[in-house]
């Protein structure tokens, strides 16, 4: 708030506050004593080197989806057809745009508040991504719709960890972009990997970020399906975390 850099915090520099400047200091801690995460009270927040602008009503993107845009940038050709499904802020969407221009990015999401802020974040970083409202569990693909590459980080957390997460999360992030039922938390991949055998070309591939608790189950199924070189990558804290698979 008051543009302080690093090194003015550690020579500890005395700052006067104005009457306003101690109002809008108030109205930040007092967001921050209601548990409402930092990156919401900031409005923003930096993935793969760019900033994104985030609110209640979009997914914080987090660090480990940054490793999974880094693998897919090493290994996407630079004119891919991409689909993301799931784009909430569009973190995903429009860092592939960006380090791939001459890829065509498509994302979807079913909340239109995120779509708007995907938008914003598409327009306010000039990527060139096109989105969609669409509930990928009941949509149709059209004949047309063909892609080398589909992206998700679907919502992938089961109802039973609740306990375990904090109330910065509970209480501030969508539910909708987070929860599975525990009875069916391969929900989204299934669903994905089915629309993938028609959208996807031959040898297109899917790249999924997972639960940690589900590689070998996400695998199982995606071979159940057809797909080839199903396999669980793991991310920086040695956690399963991405499964890819080829059509
Ligand atoms: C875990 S968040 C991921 C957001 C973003 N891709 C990221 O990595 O930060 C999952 C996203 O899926 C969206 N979503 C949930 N159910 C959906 C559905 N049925 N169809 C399409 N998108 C859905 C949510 O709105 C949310 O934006």
């Amino acid at each position: 708030m008051l543009g302080q850099s690093t090194v003015d915090y550690y020579l500890g520099k005395d700052i006067i506050l104005s009457s306003k400047e101690e109002q809008e200091l108030e109205g930040i801690l007092s967001r921050l004593r209601d548990f409402e995460p930092i990156q919401y009270v900031q409005g923003g927040v930096n993935f793969m080197g760019h900033r994104f602008r985030v609110a209640p009503g979009v997914l914080i993107p987090r660090p480990e989806t940054e490793e999974l845009v880094e693998i897919m940038l090493k290994e996407i050709p630079a004119e891919a057809r991409i689909l993301d499904v799931g784009t909430g802020s569009g973190c995903i969407a429009v860092s592939l745009s960006k380090g791939l221009p001459d890829a065509r990015v498509v994302a979807w999401d079913v909340s239109e508040e995120a779509l708007a802020i995907a938008r914003g974040n598409n327009e306010a970083l000039q990527a060139s991504v096109r989105f969609a409202l669409c509930n990928v569990l009941t949509c149709r693909p059209s004949r047309e719709d063909r892609y080398d590459v589909i992206v998700s980080n679907p919502p992938y957390v089961l109802e039973k960890e609740r306990r375990e997460m904090e109330r910065n999360v509970l209480d501030w992030e969508p539910s909708l972009a987070l929860f599975v039922p525990d009875t069916d938390p391969l929900r989204f991949y299934r669903r994905i990997a089915e629309l993938g055998r028609e959208m996807l070309v031959a040898g297109g591939r899917l790249y999924f970020e997972i639960n940690r608790a589900f590689g070998e189950a996400t695998v199982a199924m995606l071979c159940e399906q057809g797909y080839a070189n199903a396999r669980i990558l793991k991310d920086i804290s040695g956690n399963d975390r991405f499964v890819l698979a080829e059509r």
